[in-house]
């Protein structure tokens, strides 16, 4: 029988919201008066993964990086702005706002639908964007999946006088200490999986960039201080905590839903959901990632 009477639906029902949700601009100066109090937190990567920058139109990422400019102004040390769409021509024009809105630097993903053919081809890309903002500081965001980075930052420097260097989101450990190798003093590498940069800081990064910092913030910053007074035995019991929550939250099932709705609770404030297709966090998951959150840092 092609057409069973009977079916057993066992998928939770997909909420059914037909208008997008809506950015909120009125909760960013509060959120980095939370992250600068609360988390110790003075330098904020926007509108990139965690901020759901691919699924923004280009107007709400220049209402997002001018509020976070504005209300950062003075107490944090920087704003840099992720400007990568897959279209050069709203990559060019998001670079050339930043400059003007007066962030603090620009970081670029390479495009992920049409994705560049080779190293060459991503370097003209990127090339032309930061030409239309050439006093800007420029970091390329990698991901390893798109394109090596060593063969891409060879001679950068040549085409894009304005690179200052690489948030690294690769595992590879060998592909990183080739990159930090080569980099010049005035260039940063800011690391960006949360769960190994003690990993990375030994390999010599500069900084994080990470989802997870947004609530464990304050203890990563007593991570990376343990690790530069040589302390690895604190380091690493930091670093270890983290893995447990980050672990712990991946067998539930962790993404940006999830990461928004951690956020949320954490901070007190109402940030308010993603938008499609990133979902909502079940509220049941979020009170678990919460608890265990709670008995791995105490307060
Ligand atoms: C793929 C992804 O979302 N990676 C996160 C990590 O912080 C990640 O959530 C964390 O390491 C847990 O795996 C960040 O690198 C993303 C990030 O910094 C951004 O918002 O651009």
């Amino acid at each position: 029988n092609p057409c069973p009477k009977k079916q057993v639906i066992t998928r939770d029902p997909l909420p059914l919201k037909l208008k997008p949700i809506e950015i909120n601009l009125s909760v960013i100066g509060p959120y980095i008066d939370y992250l600068k109090e609360k988390q110790g937190v003075n330098n904020v990567f926007v509108n990139g993964t965690t901020g759901e920058s691919m699924s923004l139109s280009v107007e709400e990422r220049k209402l997002l990086a001018e509020e976070w400019c504005r209300k950062a102004k003075g107490k944090m040390d920087q704003v840099i702005v992720h400007v990568g769409c897959l279209s050069l021509k709203d990559t060019q024009e998001l670079a050339h706002h930043a400059a003007q809105i007066e962030a603090d630097g620009i970081a670029v993903i390479a495009p992920s639908f049409f994705k560049p053919s080779s190293a060459d081809v991503l370097r003209t890309f990127l090339q032309e964007v930061a030409s239309t903002a050439p006093t800007l500081p420029f970091y390329y965001y990698h991901v390893p999946s798109v394109t090596g980075v060593n063969e891409l930052i060879e001679g950068i420097e040549k085409v894009i006088p304005s690179f200052r260097g690489v948030k690294f989101s690769g595992s590879d450990l060998m592909d990183l200490g080739q990159c930090i190798s080569y980099i010049p003093p005035h260039w940063s590498v800011l690391y960006g999986i949360d769960e190994q940069l003690l990993g990375a800081l030994v390999m010599g990064v500069h900084g994080a960039v990470g989802s997870t910092y947004n609530y464990v913030g304050c203890h990563v910053n007593k991570l990376i201080s343990a690790f530069e007074t040589g302390d690895l035995v604190q380091a690493r019991t930091i670093q270890f905590k983290i893995q447990e929550l980050v672990s712990f939250a991946i067998k539930l099932g962790f993404d940006v839903g999830v990461n928004k709705q951690l956020m949320n609770e954490l901070s007190g404030l109402d940030l308010g959901p993603p938008r499609l297709p990133v979902m909502t966090c079940p509220a049941a998951r979020a009170l678990a990632i919460k608890q265990k959150y709670d008995s791995i840092f105490p307060e």
